[in-house]
């Protein structure tokens, strides 16, 4: 079956992920993995390592072809435009590299294209209108290899965004940033989602970060998901259920910590088991 076909008009959704199932090397990866995001909503797909978070996004890029099931991704608003924006996971920038932030984020007017565009000043405002919308004009003109990882962050998200995609996909962007950056990623996120209608779905092995913002969650377990919103998905019965055995929500000072019954391998060494928040 076609890995990514267009969505009808008629769909509300900008991505429909029905039945997806995955098997690598004779191992299920992804089992019956289905789940929407409509327009401006912001999607967390938690789970430990190993889950199969990347091998999903890999499926919604189109990079694998599930073996049974179908995603659906609305097409780009215009001509020639992309309709997925991606940030991939360990962005590593090296010091050295003589590239400005701007002109990295400038090289994402050009995924179409061989070779990067000639300097315009439709470029230049191009540009310059997404250092601004991701806060960056403070460091633009810095070398990327430079920057810290939160603002490398903004970099890689302003060049996923310049395209003008209606989906973003994220490969765990918060996990080297600490809270405070992490924070002011997921804000500028959520900010992007509401007000320009982008759909976002991230990847993330804590949830914890993402609960100001998200307002659904795929959460994956050996491959197998539970989708739905915040409140429904994140209870010691439907995650029990998810694991196959018995595990605890535990909510405290504004956390989640999900907890299995004792012994740490029981939850995949999931949000610190038994541990207090
Ligand atoms: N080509 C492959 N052949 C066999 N197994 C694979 C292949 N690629 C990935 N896997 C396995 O699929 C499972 C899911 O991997 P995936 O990278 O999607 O997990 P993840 O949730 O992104 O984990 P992490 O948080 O560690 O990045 C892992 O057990 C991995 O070893």
């Amino acid at each position: 079956m076609t890995a990514t076909t267009p969505l009808q008009p008629a769909a509300d959704n900008v991505l429909a992920v029905d039945g997806v199932t995955v098997r690598l090397n004779g191992r299920m990866i992804l089992d019956d993995v289905t789940f929407a995001v409509p327009p401006g909503g912001f999607c967390g797909l938690i789970g430990s390592n190993g889950a199969g978070k990347t091998t999903l996004l890999r499926v919604l890029l189109g990079l694998i072809n599930p073996g049974s099931g179908q995603v659906q991704v609305a097409p780009s608003r215009e001509r020639g435009g992309v309709a997925i924006g991606y940030v991939p996971q360990k962005i590593s920038l090296d010091g050295d590299l003589p590239l400005r932030a701007r002109d990295l984020i400038g090289l994402g007017l050009d995924g179409q294209r061989l070779g990067t565009g000639w300097p315009s000043r439709n470029r230049r405002n191009a540009i310059q209108d997404m250092v601004e919308a991701v806060g960056a004009a403070r460091f633009a003109d810095n070398r990327v290899g430079n920057l810290s990882g939160g603002e490398q962050q903004r970099v890689m998200i302003a060049q996923a965004l310049i395209s003008r995609p209606r989906l973003l996909l994220l490969d765990e962007p918060l996990a080297n940033l600490d809270i405070r950056s992490a924070a002011e990623v997921v804000d500028l996120l959520a900010r992007i989602a509401r007000d320009n209608g982008v759909a976002i779905v991230l990847s993330a092995h804590d949830m914890n970060p993402l609960l100001r913002a998200m307002d659904q969650v795929v959460y994956l377990a050996d491959g197998r998901a539970v989708s739905g919103t915040t409140d429904e998905v994140i209870q010691s019965g439907t995650l029990s259920r998810l694991y196959r055995h018995d595990v605890e929500v535990i909510r405290a000072q504004g956390r989640v910590l999900v907890v299995s019954g004792g012994d740490p391998a029981d939850t995949d060494g999931l949000h610190h088991p038994g541990r207090a928040v």
